[in-house]
């Protein structure tokens, strides 16, 4: 099967002329369907950076990223747009949008997919919140919510237009010990059903079981995995 996320010999780094840093180094990787990889390394690694690299989120500079077979570097600023409607993500401070609904906050996430009716993308939102456990709470703002409610939103969110890639920078940082598994076990419940690649970058040694593969990263290169 092809890998989703491509990566060779990628090079990042932040500061100009004496002030350069580089940040990440020579990184090699795939990344591939249904598989639930961690990203794991000290503060300011480069872990973050890798992250937003994959996501299109910041531009690219030196070696080749493919995300489903497609190059980003120098890929137009419309295709980058594009490839980043097909990835879900989540945030350690969940993001949502108090003046909207739980069941709003969702389906917000589904208005670029045009083709969908309005009573489609809030069929779709309610059945994945109930899927997180929140069918009780469509209707609750933000203000109303647990943490971990409010994480769960935010893990619907990110799934209901099932991305084949998901991407999570330390999602369990805010949520105590049981919440946290709980949440990733949400994550990697929906990520099974709809065949999507998850990339989850955490300090939580309490959710390392739940991974197919723990990478490790120390200044700004990927130590071999055993
Ligand atoms: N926009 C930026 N401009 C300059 N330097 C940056 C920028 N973003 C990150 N850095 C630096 O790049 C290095 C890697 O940062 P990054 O956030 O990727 O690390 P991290 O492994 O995610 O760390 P943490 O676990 O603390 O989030 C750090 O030394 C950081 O100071």
């Amino acid at each position: 099967m092809e890998p989703v996320v491509s990566i060779r010999h990628l090079n990042h780094a932040f500061g100009k002329g004496q002030l350069r840093k580089p940040v990440l180094k020579d990184i090699s990787l795939d990344l591939n369907p249904g598989e639930i990889v961690i990203l794991m390394g000290p503060s300011g690694s480069g872990k973050t950076t890798l992250l937003t690299l994959i996501g299109a989120l910041r531009s690219q500079q030196e070696g080749s990223l493919k995300f489903l077979d497609q190059e980003l570097l120098g890929a137009p600023k419309k295709k980058l747009v594009k490839l980043r409607q097909q990835i879900g993500f989540i945030f350690q401070s969940h993001n949502l949008l108090d003046c909207l609904t739980a069941q709003e906050n969702v389906r917000m996430s589904l208005k670029l997919h045009k083709h969908l009716t309005l009573e489609e993308r809030t069929r779709r939102a309610i059945a994945i919140l109930e899927s997180v456990g929140l069918g009780e709470h469509i209707n609750y703002y933000p203000a109303n919510l647990s943490g971990g409610q409010k994480q769960r939103v935010a893990i619907a969110r990110a799934l209901v237009s099932y991305p084949k890639l998901v991407l999570a920078d330390e999602p369990t940082a805010a949520l105590d010990s049981k919440t946290g598994r709980d949440a990733v076990e949400i994550m990697r419940k929906l990520a099974q059903e709809e065949g999507c690649t998850v990339m989850l970058v955490t300090h939580d040694n309490r959710i390392l079981d739940m991974a197919d593969r723990i990478l490790q990263m120390e200044d700004g290169q990927l130590l071999p995995s055993d």
